[in-house]
């Protein structure tokens, strides 16, 4: 296997649906179901916040949506834990900061998708440095999903990484809602990254595609 294109890349990351058991009010594969079926193009399971699985409960939960991906073409990344990553063989591995060492997953994942956050552009450049495929960049607005979230940068932090040549696809994460999507990709994001506007919605399958149509009337509008 080689490493995924970026112009692959860039299409994956258009509605890229985040998730773990803490973010779900009905059963999470459920919610990837319905999330799936209104158009989403990527999936990253995030088992972590207060109440999070461990252990063999995790590992159950993982390989169930892990399947379901693999029933509808969705690729499967797995936040921070590259182990559980390996060990379920997942399309890739989402880290952070704090997460290690990209270089060194880069080097115990082969080709698989490596994600990187970055929140300036110093940490940009040095995903790129190490290998990833993509850079997740936020949050952009407030979001109460993740505890230790950094503060909001808004939009401008895209724009700014774009000028300074950062030119790897991008997603926007933090406060995306089919409302603010317009503001990321206009200032060069591939995609959006979302956990509440799909997990928390009414119906996510509804969420999931007012999203897809936000990304794909913005992009035509961006001439991406
Ligand atoms: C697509 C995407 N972008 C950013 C993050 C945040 O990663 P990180 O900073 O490591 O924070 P946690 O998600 O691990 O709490 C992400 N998960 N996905
Ligand atoms: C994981 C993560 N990293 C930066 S913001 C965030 C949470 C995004 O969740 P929401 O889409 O509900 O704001
Ligand atoms: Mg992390």
């Amino acid at each position: 296997m080689a490493r995924i294109a970026s112009e692959a890349m860039r299409e994956q990351l258009e509605v890229y649906f985040i998730m773990g058991s803490v973010n779900c009010a009905k059963p999470p594969a459920e919610i990837l179901a319905e999330a799936i079926a209104g158009g989403i193009t990527l999936f990253q399971f995030r088992e972590k916040g207060s109440g999070a699985l461990v252990g063999e409960q995790k590992y159950e939960l993982a390989k169930q949506l892990q399947h379901i991906c693999q029933e509808h073409g969705i690729p499967f990344i797995v936040n921070d834990d590259v182990e559980l990553a390996l060990a379920l063989d997942a399309d890739g591995v989402h880290i952070g900061q704090e997460d290690g060492d990209a270089r060194i997953v880069r080097e115990k994942i082969g080709d698989k998708i490596l994600g990187v956050s970055a929140h300036n552009l110093q940490e940009a450049l040095a995903a790129v440095a190490a290998g990833a495929d993509y850079i997740g960049v936020g949050p952009i607005y407030p979001t109460k999903s993740k505890e230790d979230a950094k503060k909001a940068q808004g939009p401008g932090i895209i724009r700014l990484l774009r000028r300074h040549g950062i030119a790897i696809p991008l997603v926007a994460i933090g406060g995306i809602t089919a409302g603010n999507v317009g503001e990321v990709i206009a200032a060069g994001a591939d995609g959006v990254s979302v956990i509440s506007a799909i997990a928390s919605a009414p119906s996510p399958a509804v969420a999931a595609r007012q999203l897809a149509q936000a990304v794909h009337l913005s992009k035509k509008g961006a001439q991406k």
